[in-house]
């Protein structure tokens, strides 16, 4: 929120502008009177449920509570490597509940838009930067693909490998997402379908710049580092520089992931409330989308975004150390 300053020194008169920083929630009553202004939670995966395997503490009682005060929820991740039905089956692993209904990941929301939006010509393929949950969702819309999980494409190309790449008029878009085993020909087949056909259309899952994680260190001061890596947005780049193109980004902040969830979920923008870690997509989505918004902590975001000396312009509406703090309130 920015608050207007005027100050008046003599005949001069000047104005600036502050920005006011969020609520933090942290006692139980807070959280309580959040919990009881809100139907519908959008919560964000990466950063916000889990690092990695690790899940964030609390995170198992909160989700169970929030089903039993019959509140909805609905799963908002930019995270394209998976698809609903493999979402479905990490949740369970981590102990989480999850219907592959309540799940939206960018990957699905590709598939969607290029299914529903674009009304991709049947004969057409796409040729895929990304891993298989991606490539999974494309075939549940009956798109055809090429590349993405393709050993022929998951090799180190050599200087006479530019030979091997090939026009290929059946491709009719490329769609570039989080792909770890990214790689050189990758790259130029991807690029070559772009130079050789202007109207081949250029999407990304999203552009995250970097991706919250975490991992086992084998050191028993600290066990279990949280940190970033290159994310979706970064694995992009290169193609985006080379090709001088603009992509169609589908991910959060965009509000393409809301026009996918609300094809097949209503509830009333007052009382919903997007959760996120990345101010950035998170709660840039959820101000793109008219709801109100909370910044957790520990993940991509940190404090100083938003109580430091230069504050972001994108504010939330609250913020807490973690949702998993909202588990003081679970009486089970
Ligand atoms: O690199 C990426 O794709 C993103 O960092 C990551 O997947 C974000 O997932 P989210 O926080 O939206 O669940
Ligand atoms: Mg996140």
């Amino acid at each position: 929120m920015m608050v207007l300053h005027i100050h008046r020194r003599g005949p001069r008169t000047t104005a600036s502008f502050s920005i006011m920083a969020p609520p933090v929630l942290s006692t139980p009553e807070q959280y309580q009177e959040l919990l009881d202004s809100v139907d519908t939670f959008l919560l964000d995966c990466d950063g916000v449920l889990y690092h990695g395997s690790n899940v964030v503490p609390g995170i198992k009682q909160v989700l169970p509570m929030l089903r039993r005060a019959g509140k909805k929820i609905i799963f908002v991740t930019n995270n394209a490597s998976k698809s609903r039905r493999m979402y479905v089956d990490t949740f369970r692993k981590l102990g989480l509940e999850a219907q592959a209904e309540e799940i939206f990941g960018s990957g699905y929301a590709s598939a969607v838009y290029l299914s529903k939006v674009l009304n991709f010509p049947k004969d057409k393929r796409v040729y895929v930067i990304g891993e298989v949950g991606l490539e999974e969702e494309l075939d549940s819309v009956g798109i055809g693909h090429s590349g993405g999980t393709d050993p022929e494409d998951r090799v180190f190309m050599e200087k006479d490998g530019f030979g091997d790449i090939k026009p290929d008029p059946s491709i009719g878009a490329v769609l570039c997402g989080f792909d770890i085993h990214i790689n050189y020909k990758k790259y130029a087949k991807a690029f070559s379908y772009m130079r050789d056909n202007k109207d081949c259309h250029f999407l990304l899952t999203n552009q995250d710049p970097t991706y919250p994680t975490s991992f086992a260190t084998g050191d028993p001061d600290q066990p279990i580092r949280h940190t970033i890596f290159p994310g979706s947005g970064s694995i992009s780049y290169p193609l985006v520089y080379a090709s001088k193109r603009t992509p169609t980004v589908i991910g959060k902040p965009n509000t393409t992931m809301m026009d996918a969830i609300l094809a097949e979920h209503q509830f009333d923008p007052k009382r919903a409330l997007m959760v996120g870690d990345n101010l950035a997509t998170d709660i840039e989505f959820g101000i793109n989308s008219g709801v109100r918004t909370l910044l957790v902590m520990g993940g991509v975001t940190k404090r100083e975004a938003i109580f430091g000396d230069e504050p972001s312009k994108t504010v939330p509406d609250f913020v807490m150390e973690s949702f998993g703090d909202l588990a003081v309130l679970d009486k089970q």
